[in-house]
């Protein structure tokens, strides 16, 4: 379990966006799962450090403190290389940009990180539904930044007309090209948009369904916004076919959100089992030893919104290995190996265009 890749989403938006509360209500809603937080005050006085940390005491620790701190460039792998010790055990970690911070700069610097146990968990950005005209006239960079980004949260949502609020989400979809889009109201997003929340072993962690999340748990008794998910889940015991799996992770579409679980590439890779990460365009594969005597299974849940889940059921189905006569050799592996991070090399250039554009 320690040595589990932890993702680190970078959690951006302007001044005022509601990042703060956002992050607060994920690690409200958290229960098991460990998060752990640096916020990026950029040499401000840390208010954000300390609103944030009346919220962590419970969730996060270092040692008998609070797990903030307020980190600039040259920290940052610092920082990590704290925040990924094993005994910390931590599930996900959260920067929070300040609201003028560069997303650009901390998503390249998450990727360039020589940290083994990080990875790029995906590139968030909380607009201000009432602000939006206001904030792209006085910021024009807003435009960029949506395009980088995996998911926009379309924030305040409580504070716009209907009419209004959709034009926003039209405005923010076109611009943030293939990135999912959802809508909120304080920042109460789905924690599982995220990071996979700790389930009991064996479990696929996307078997609870996105709406007992937004509708069942919300222990305040707010409604939120209509989240148009979905959720795709696939388990079989039938081998997947690494070409024609990479063929459709490649061409997968535009809202398609993240993408995680396990799968068995047969006889392409019979030892391993691999896992999957896909949150935006960012893709990773983790190969890691069959466990003894448990039965041999691909696992796969897949959330977007906007996305046909019939079809996506449909293309999922036909990956899997149809008989003797599709057995995939070793040079079927090739594609997916170019997602296997290597050894201690630290990521690649080509990640850098993988978190900002396609
Ligand atoms: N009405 C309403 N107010 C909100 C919502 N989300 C946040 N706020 C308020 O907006 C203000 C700014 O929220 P923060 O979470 O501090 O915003 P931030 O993006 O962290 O701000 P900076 O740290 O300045 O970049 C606070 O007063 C919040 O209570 C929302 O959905 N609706």
């Amino acid at each position: 379990m320690s040595t589990q890749p932890i993702p680190v989403v970078v959690l951006a938006g302007f001044l005022g966006a509601g990042k703060t509360t956002l992050l607060n209500h994920l690690l409200r809603s958290a229960r098991g799962t460990r998060i752990g937080v640096m916020v990026n005050d950029f040499g401000d006085i840390g208010i954000d450090a300390m609103t944030v940390a009346g919220q962590v005491g419970s969730t996060v620790s270092l040692g008998n403190g609070c797990l903030c701190c307020a980190v600039d460039a040259s920290e940052l792998d610092t920082y990590l290389e704290v925040l990924t010790r094993p005994e910390l055990r931590l599930d996900v970690i959260v920067i929070e940009a300040s609201g003028l911070a560069e997303p650009q700069e901390l998503v390249r610097m998450v990727l360039a990180s020589e940290n083994r146990r990080a990875v790029y968990g995906g590139l968030v950005e909380v607009v201000d539904a009432a602000e939006f005209d206001a904030t792209r006239e006085r910021h024009p960079e807003t435009d960029r930044h949506l395009a980088l980004a995996d998911l926009v949260v379309v924030n305040k949502a409580d504070r716009v007309a209907g009419e209004a609020l959709r034009e926003v989400r039209a405005t923010v979809a076109a611009l943030a090209g293939r990135a999912a889009v959802v809508e909120a109201a304080h920042g109460r997003i789905d924690p599982e948009l995220l990071f996979d929340r700790v389930v009991p072993e064996g479990e696929i962690t996307g078997q609870m369904s996105i709406e007992d999340i937004l509708y069942g748990e919300d222990a305040e008794g707010h409604a939120h916004p209509h989240a148009a998910y979905d959720t795709v889940s696939l388990a079989t015991a039938v081998p997947l076919h690494p070409r024609r799996l990479m063929a459709f992770l490649d061409s997968r579409p535009e809202g398609l959100y993240r993408i995680k679980g396990f799968v068995d590439l047969g006889a392409a890779d019979p030892e391993n089992r691999y896992a999957v990460h896909a949150v935006g365009r960012f893709l990773r594969f983790y190969p890691e030893p069959w466990p003894a005597g448990g039965e041999r299974l691909s696992q796969l849940v897949l959330i977007g919104s906007g996305v046909d889940a019939a079809a996506l059921r449909k293309e999922l189905a036909a990956c899997e290995q149809d008989g003797p006569g599709d057995v995939p050799d070793e040079r079927a592996l090739w594609g997916v190996l170019r997602y296997v991070p290597r050894g201690e090399e630290p990521p690649e250039a080509e990640d850098e265009t993988e978190g900002g554009e396609d």
